[in-house]
């Protein structure tokens, strides 16, 4: 079953630039979520925070319920291996075929036999649809197959909360659908709660049950699916219809120098 996520009153800064700032939500468990915003508004960074790999400057971060920020690396250990993460690229190890780099985590974290991480990875290469590709290496595999790949290895410890910066970017339209088709059915089989970063519209508008928006450092949005569709909010109605016209524009987009620059 899935676990749940709530941040309250999130604040996140590098130095000089404030990402963003008093965000509050809930990530309910066993549902799918998924955060939206311009490129560079800090969705990445959001997902790091919520698994404690960046410490917030200020607000409360609590997975199951547990409180993350004050812990010690102890313990965030033991809460990071309920979670599964698929970063943007995938993230494979270059030199590892995709059978270990599916293993590792399981050769890692826990004390399992090979005959058992065999039929673990079996199991998770079969539910992506990757049988018979386990001898490859990432680099003889294409973007779409290393995407299922890092989302087997983000599975094979049976997660509970699975986070996906994503998971879609550099996939053609009909890979993406399949994807998405993927992350609903594993999350009508295991029950595991899913936050997803996406640009996809079309993900957005089909596949969450909640949909958040984050822009110029505050989370505009936060709502169901269907809620938010309906939003009459620019910024939203704007992303969601891919528009020229409206708030958003492409200096939303900044690196952290540009941002500390702008703000001095
Ligand atoms: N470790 C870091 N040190 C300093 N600045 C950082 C760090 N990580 C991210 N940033 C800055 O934080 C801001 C938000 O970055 P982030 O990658 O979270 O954006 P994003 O919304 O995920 O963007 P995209 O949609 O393009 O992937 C950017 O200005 C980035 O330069």
């Amino acid at each position: 079953m899935g676990v749940g996520a709530e941040v309250v009153g999130l604040t996140k800064s590098f130095g000089e630039q404030t990402v963003w700032s008093d965000v509050s939500l809930t990530v309910p468990a066993g549902d799918i979520t998924v955060l939206l915003g311009p490129s560079g508004t800090g969705k990445s960074v959001f997902l790091k925070t919520l698994i404690g790999l960046l410490r917030p400057d200020c607000g409360q971060v609590f997975i199951d319920g547990r409180e993350l920020t004050a812990m010690r690396e102890k313990q965030l250990y033991e809460i990071r291996k309920r979670c599964g993460v698929l970063f943007q690229d995938g993230a494979l190890f270059g030199s590892m075929t995709v059978y270990d780099n599916i293993a590792f985590p399981l050769r890692e974290h826990t004390r399992k036999t090979e005959a058992e991480i065999r039929r673990i990875v079996a199991g998770r290469l079969e539910l992506v649809g990757m049988t018979g590709d386990e001898d490859k290496l990432p680099s003889e595999i294409s973007g779409g197959m290393r995407k299922r790949a890092g989302l087997a290895r983000a599975l094979v410890m049976n997660p509970e909360l699975i986070l996906c910066d994503e998971p879609d970017s550099g996939l053609d339209p009909v890979r993406t659908a399949f994807l998405g088709k993927l992350i609903a059915d594993l999350n009508a089989e295991t029950g595991a709660t899913f936050l997803i970063v996406t640009h996809d519209i079309n993900t957005a508008r089909t596949l969450p049950d909640h949909i958040g928006m984050l822009y110029r450092g505050e989370l505009i949005a936060f709502d169901d699916r269907e809620n938010i569709l309906a939003s009459t909010e620019p910024v939203v109605r704007q992303f969601l219809a891919a528009g020229l016209d409206g708030p958003i524009g492409m200096a939303e987009e900044r690196d952290a120098e540009e941002t500390a620059e702008a703000q001095r």
